[in-house]
């Protein structure tokens, strides 16, 4: 921020820093090193470039550290180096620019003052970080305690890298360079320590004597701090009082630089990390899932926009072809067609929840499951899946909204993989990933592609993404922990499979109950399917071989307990009436009327219903929601058909015999028509 420009209330913080002691990170690293930002902009300014070029090559992020001789400024760089393992992160010393004494200067050494500003080379200090900034890389220049000298040879080459730190006593000094600097720390330390440090450090390590050590100290660098390093401290953001010592201060600043450079970074890391733009509509959206106090209702609603979001997005990293389309303006549009081998994967039971908006992104998906389940607390893992029998052929959109450790991830990747899904053919979708789980996944499958709306801090010890969003499944309305025995039905090994049942469900009001129901003004019925996002529960699956290929039902999880009818209990609830139940009636073999499309040919005619978005005939025999009697009809019909010789309805030629038959299935009078 320039200090030209800035407000009142910045100047007033800001001039509190010398009896400031403590961190003051509100509003740090908003502020751009850049002198031409307005103060009344700052902020938002600047995190809406940090938002919007969330994608775009960032400039490295430069932080200064100053502080008196020995107050542990080295110290304090070298625990942030190690902790930002992650990055690429580079030290400069001020040191480094001190100018070479001439021959004169040298034969009165005791007589130069090294703690005064001229004592450095700025002009070549500015060069250097304004080229590292630059992502220039920079010969910065070796320098001798011991003759005072630089080396004429030789050079330490320093690259271009994610952090730039730069130390020194005086980098606060010089205003040129404080404006290149995005964070400034001020290491604190009491005088007498330091001086302590001093002694040691000039005796032992630069072979000085003790007596010329106190002379210099009291006769420069004790005068040059009062002058010109305290007054600097003003300028710092943060103040860390104890040094290295201070291990609090120090992971305060490391999380901070991480958030702005996390996601960044791990994308340059792994190229196939893909976070989607961030916007602060997006911002938004992640603020409310994230909120511990949301309600369900606008959880399930704005995560369920965001994984739109990301689903779109990872559909985009599909391959394509080209496909022309003449307009209705008789033109040529060149575009592209949708990649037709696709399914969806998800990790039962959070993935679950992303099935709906994947099937809303791409109409008529195959979508498949796996379920990582430990078994007892030895940590065996045992493994269901039910997945596409082509999978092999086919594109994977993997789903788990939270990446966190990526062990469970890791499992269902590599079984998509001994299924013979290339690794490159998998996509995996999730809302916040951790750094932890990006490293674990994009090691092992290094092919793979990873699409994420944001990328957090970390892990706890608890293995939970920090900030994260808690346990994503138990935010979701009617997504039950399932025990063992709860589990979707196709997911369990075949020998466990229970006999199919078919519950009843009643839902009625008690006339009491409806007669105390206020009866004025007429309620508006809510919009009971568009209004949430239909959750499956696992524990009523529908079994059906026919689910996804044809249109004829929409669900097949939670059947006994569908969405519509907590929406339907609210609104009565909120009617007065509170003894509400539901009864879906037959939840298998319930339909005993149906009227079926006939197509294909005489020798094999398919007769069921339209494949979903298309006229294709599905055949259906095996169909669930069938009464048994109306698919052993069908059988007799198809038989029937290919003996007769009839020919089934050809919709292109608008030929054929048989278009449509009727199943009526009349149970009272034991009659079929
Ligand atoms: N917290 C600390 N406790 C003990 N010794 C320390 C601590 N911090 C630094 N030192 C020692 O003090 C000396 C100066 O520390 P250093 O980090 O090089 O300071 P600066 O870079 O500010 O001159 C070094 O010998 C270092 O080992
Ligand atoms: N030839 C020199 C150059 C510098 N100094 C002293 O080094 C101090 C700065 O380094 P820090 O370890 O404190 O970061 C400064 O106070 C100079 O007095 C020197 O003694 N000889």
């Amino acid at each position: 921020m320039p200090e030209e420009t800035i407000s009142i209330d910045y100047v007033m913080e800001k001039a509190s820093g010398p009896h400031f002691s403590g961190l003051r990170l509100d509003g740090l690293l908003s502020s751009p090193p850049s002198s031409t930002a307005s103060p009344s902009h700052c902020s938002a300014s600047a995190s809406s470039s940090a938002l919007s070029d969330s994608n775009a090559p960032k400039q490295p992020f430069v932080i200064g550290v100053s502080g008196g001789t020995a107050s542990g400024k080295t110290t304090v760089c070298d625990m942030i180096i190690q902790e930002l393992h992650d990055h690429r992160v580079v030290l400069v010393n001020q040191d480094s620019f001190y100018r070479g004494l001439t021959p004169e200067e040298s034969k009165r050494v005791h007589e130069y003052n090294f703690d005064h500003p001229d004592a450095f080379d700025t002009e070549q200090l500015l060069d250097c970080i304004q080229k590292l900034r630059g992502g220039q890389s920079y010969q910065v220049p070796i320098y001798d305690f011991k003759n005072h000298h630089r080396s004429s040879e030789s050079f330490r080459q320093v690259n271009a890298s994610d952090v730039i730190i730069l130390e020194g006593i005086l980098v606060f000094h010089d205003q040129r360079v404080r404006n290149l600097m995005n964070m400034k720390i001020f290491v604190d330390t009491d005088a007498d320590v330091r001086l302590a440090r001093r002694i040691r450090r000039d005796t032992v390590e630069r072979g000085r004597d003790i007596n010329s050590v106190l002379e210099q100290y009291a006769k420069f660098v004790k005068p040059a701090f009062d002058d010109f390093v305290l007054p600097s401290k003003k300028y710092a953001d943060v103040i860390i009082p104890r040094g290295g010592d201070n291990h609090v201060a120090i992971d305060l600043i490391v999380q901070h630089i991480h958030t702005k450079l996390g996601q960044h970074d791990l994308c340059k890391i792994y190229p196939n990390v893909h976070v989607i733009q961030s916007t602060f509509q997006i911002r938004g959206m992640h603020t409310l899932i994230r909120d511990a106090e949301i309600s369900k209702h606008d959880f399930v609603f704005y995560s369920d926009r965001l994984i739109r979001l990301v689903v779109e997005h990872g559909l985009g990293h599909l391959p394509f072809t080209e496909k022309q389309v003449v307009t209705p303006t008789g033109s040529v549009y060149t575009g592209v067609d949708f990649c037709k081998k696709l399914c969806g994967v998800s990790i039962v039971r959070s993935g679950e929840s992303m099935e709906n908006a994947l099937r809303a992104c791409c109409k008529g998906i195959k979508i498949g499951k796996i379920l990582i389940h430990r078994d007892g607390d030895k940590g065996k893992q045992l493994i269901y899946e039910k997945l596409p029998k082509d999978i092999s052929e086919r594109h994977v959109l993997l789903l788990d909204p939270v990446l966190a450790t990526g062990n469970s991830a890791n499992q269902a990747i590599e079984l998509l993989i001994q299924k013979g899904v290339p690794e490159c053919h998998i996509i995996f979708l999730n809302l916040i990933s951790a750094p932890e789980g990006i490293h674990c996944v994009c090691k092992r499958f290094p092919s793979l592609k990873i699409v994420t709306s944001e990328i957090d801090v970390a892990l706890n010890e608890e293995f939970r993404v920090i900030p994260g969003m808690g346990e994503f499944g138990d935010r979701i309305p009617s997504l039950h922990s399932p025990s063992i025995s709860q589990m979707p039905l196709c997911l369990l090994p075949n020998r466990l499979l229970p006999l199919p049942s078919c519950p009843l469900i009643t839902c009625h009001a008690s006339p009491a109950a409806l007669r105390s129901s206020p009866s004025s003004p007429p309620p508006t019925l809510p919009n009971l399917l568009n209004n949430t996002t239909p959750v499956p529960s696992l524990s009523c699956a529908l079994q059906c071989p026919h689910f996804q290929s044809c249109s004829g039902c929409t669900h097949e999880l939670n059947l006994h307990r569908p969405i519509i009818v907590d929406e339907a209990d609210q609104f009565f609830k909120s009617l007065g009436v509170s003894d509400f139940d539901f009864d879906s009636g037959r939840l298998w073999g319930w339909r005993s009327r149906a009227k079926l499309a006939v197509r294909g040919s005489s020798m094999k005619p398919l007769i069921g219903l339209y494949e979903e978005g298309t006229h294709n005939v599905v055949d259906i025999p095996h169909c669930k929601a069938h009464h048994p009697n109306i698919n052993a009809a069908v059988e007799l019909l198809r038989q029937g058909v290919t003996k007769l010789n009839i020919e089934p309805y050809d919709e292109d030629e608008g030929t054929g015999e048989l278009r449509y038959v009727q199943v009526l299935n009349e149970i009272n009078k034991q009659k079929l028509k």
